[in-house]
């Protein structure tokens, strides 16, 4: 029937929908198979930055590794036979298996976070409440021996199962209609992309907030094992059941604005990141800077220049491409767009706050230099 959105669904999922023994199998087989992989050797161990006790942890830099010899076993598995479309079926309970699979993660987190010592808590999630820093997460970089939990959740489990979701309802497009559409071919290209990319530039992850700033809590672990997999992969899900047609100028329209998006995103990402590494590297020794009393430089030319955040302008940009090869015939397929707007004006603010924090006077001076957040003369 055609989508809708407002009125009362037609009807709720009963619990014996919800629950399924396979689900939880496949989600189990799934994690060990991630861990196992994250186990393996890395072409690089990577240094986080440096701890409240003068310490340094060590990384594997080995995810885009992890998703290519996925690729490898889902691809050999296939070819033997296995029936990688049906996974279309099983979303709805692998998604309740996964919920409570980070429920009761998370609250084994919060009770080994009870015996780590003060400086290995988050700032953030000790209050003393224990209902806000079970959501929050106490501790910063929960490990097991070298294993840490939070960074091998942060790109891996979730990231890498977003695209097989994406390739099982391909597949099961063209099973059902004899080929998939051209829409489905783009979002699966275009997210894929986006995941290669993470797990290829892997590294980064080291310096971003969740990492640094955030501790390892419910709402961290559910976000990375949850909520992105089934949720990011809401524009295929849609398009299986409303296939809609999309002609040839306007899906070479969508990947000019997917290119417009990667190029700014990328391009942002990169600078900052070469920047932060070496400032005398001759693709930014040229860039316009203020000094801040920390010793450390912010540029207010070339990307950086441009608003706030430029990285937070080209992902939305992109996220826009992706879900326009759905039509405009349904909000559904712009849920991922209006979530992630207000995901990156939040973390923005945050940003902001920890940013005036570090550098007090030379941030209100780069704010003055650059007025605009995200998006140039708007805001
Ligand atoms: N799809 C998704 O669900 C999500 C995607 N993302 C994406 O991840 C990427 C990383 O985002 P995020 O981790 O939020 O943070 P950013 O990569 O934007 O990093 C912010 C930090 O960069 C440094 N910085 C800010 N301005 C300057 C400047 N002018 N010059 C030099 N350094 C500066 C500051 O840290 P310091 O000075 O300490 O280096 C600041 O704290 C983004 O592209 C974002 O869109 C993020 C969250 C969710
Ligand atoms: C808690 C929320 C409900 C959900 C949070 C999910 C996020 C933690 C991840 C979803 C996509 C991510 C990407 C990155 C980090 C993890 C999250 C934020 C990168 C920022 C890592 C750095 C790269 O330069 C870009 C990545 C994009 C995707």
């Amino acid at each position: 029937g055609p989508a809708r959105l407002l009125g009362p669904p037609t009807y709720l999922p009963g619990l014996e929908e919800l629950w399924s023994p396979q689900a939880l199998l496949l989600l189990f087989i799934w994690l060990g198979l991630q861990v196992a992989l994250y186990l393996l050797p890395a072409r690089k161990v990577a240094e986080g930055l440096e701890l409240k006790d003068k310490s340094r942890l060590r990384y594997p830099i080995n995810g885009f590794q992890a998703l290519v010899l996925t690729a490898l076993l889902v691809g050999l598995g296939v070819s033997a036979g296995l029936p990688l479309g049906a996974l279309s079926e099983m979303l709805l309970p692998l998604a309740f298996a996964t919920t409570l699979t980070s429920f009761i993660f998370s609250l084994l987190l919060y009770v080994k976070a009870l015996a780590a010592p003060v400086s290995a808590l988050a700032p953030g999630g000790n209050s003393g409440n224990s209902i806000y820093d079970f959501f929050l997460g106490r501790e910063l970089n929960p490990r097991l021996g070298s294993f840490d939990f939070k960074y091998f959740c942060e790109l891996r489990p979730g990231l890498i199962g977003w695209v097989f979701i994406n390739l099982a309802l391909l597949i099961q497009e063209a099973e059902l209609r004899g080929s998939p559409s051209l829409a489905m071919w783009l979002v699966n290209a275009f997210q894929l992309l986006y995941v290669g990319d993470a797990l290829w530039y892997e590294e980064s992850v080291l310096t971003t907030m969740d990492i640094i700033h955030d501790g390892f809590g419910f709402m961290l672990a559910f976000g990375d094992l949850a909520w992105v997999p089934f949720t990011y992969s809401l524009q295929a899900q849609f398009l299986l059941y409303h296939p809609q047609p999309l002609g040839l100028p306007m899906a070479l329209l969508i990947c000019l604005i997917k290119v417009i998006g990667y190029y700014i995103f990328r391009g942002a990402n990169s600078q900052k990141n070469t920047f932060r590494k070496n400032p005398s590297d001759p693709s930014v020794a040229g860039l316009e800077t203020i000094p801040t009393a920390t010793g450390r430089q912010l540029l207010v030319s070339g990307w950086w220049g441009m608003v706030r955040h430029p990285n937070y302008l080209g992902d939305l940009i992109m996220a826009l491409a992706w879900s326009l090869p759905c039509g405009v015939s349904h909000l559904l397929p712009y849920f991922y767009v209006l979530y992630f707007t207000a995901l990156l004006v939040h973390r923005e603010a945050r940003d902001e706050q920890q940013c005036l924090r570090k550098y007090g006077h030379a941030w209100q001076e780069y704010c003055k230099r650059v007025p605009y957040r995200i998006i140039p003369y708007v805001y």
